[in-house]
């Protein structure tokens, strides 16, 4: 157990939380937040372990252990259309992967599910999915394509390859007309109940970095350009492509993805969103 007053927060090792993460008032909290990094399905496990409180998982681990967690207003990593770093990259048209071989990256939970979604329901074709490591060159020696998220999809994307490409979100927004929600942020319901107040002021510290990323997006721009490298043109298109509201609209466009998720046997049943409020002055 940690320490009362200690709260440990999930933070994805990709860009596209930046624009949430980069202004936090760390000094307004001292030392009672710890800040933990990892793969999305790395951060879906910790949560799921109790060893992360809170913080960025993918929304497809939320929605198989919902009960667990609340999600908290106004955060998410979403997009209606292209995202630019959700890639299936394909040797031939998707029409024709039926029996092949398709890699999915360990790294995503919500992505790969997406990817399943699209092929079985839309695109009609039931491909043979391996799980391997993030790396395209490797993976399409044994593939006919390969999905990767995040900075490797990024990275990749900016290779010379002679892949056909497609964009998970893209493919959703074209098949459902929806926004999709890759990442939402959790809190576990035992830390709500231990540290109301902090959970609270946690949020609130989230929303304001939010805030004070879209006044200020350079220096989001610039911190992207410095260690991933790429223009400047580029990750301004790329962050305005993001959005990391979670309103009513990523509502309906994540529990239609749960749906089509439980009716795949993806999920057991379709998950209820439930929303943290801040009750902590009555709790
Ligand atoms: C937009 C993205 O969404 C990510 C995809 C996730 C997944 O597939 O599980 C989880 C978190 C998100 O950060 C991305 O990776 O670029």
């Amino acid at each position: 157990m940690q320490p009362d007053s200690l709260i440990r927060i999930g933070k994805i090792n990709y860009t596209n939380v930046w624009p949430i993460y980069h202004f936090f008032p760390h000094e307004r909290f001292g030392s009672r937040l710890q800040w933990i990094g990892q793969v999305p399905t790395g951060l879906n496990r910790a949560m799921l372990a109790g060893e992360v409180d809170m913080g960025a998982i993918s929304s497809f681990a939320y929605g198989e252990s919902h009960e667990r967690y609340e999600l908290f207003p106004e955060l998410s990593v979403s997009a209606l259309g292209n995202v630019n770093s959700l890639l299936l990259f394909h040797k031939k048209p998707l029409e024709e992967l039926d029996g092949c071989t398709v890699m999915l990256p360990t790294s995503s939970a919500t992505t790969v599910n997406l990817l399943k979604i699209v092929l079985s329901r839309f695109i009609g074709v039931t491909p043979t999915y391996v799980y391997a490591a993030p790396s395209l060159d490797t993976m399409m020696k044994h593939a006919d394509a390969a999905l990767l998220i995040g900075d490797d999809a990024i990275r990749a994307s900016w290779q010379d390859t002679p892949y056909h490409v497609s964009d998970m979100g893209g493919l959703w927004q074209h098949y459902t007309g929806e926004w999709m929600t890759f990442a939402v942020w959790a809190v576990r319901k035992e830390t709500i109940a231990r540290e109301p107040e902090l959970v609270a002021a946690v949020h609130e510290a989230f929303l304001q970095s939010k805030a004070a990323g879209q006044k200020d997006p350079e220096s989001i721009v610039a911190a992207a350009q410095a260690e991933i490298g790429g223009t400047a043109d580029y990750w301004r298109g790329y962050f305005r492509n993001l959005s990391h509201d979670f309103g009513p609209e990523q509502r309906r466009g994540l529990s239609l993805y749960y749906r089509y998720a439980a009716e795949l046997g993806l999920l057991s049943e379709p998950a209820p969103i439930h929303m943290w409020s801040d009750n902590s002055v009555t709790r």
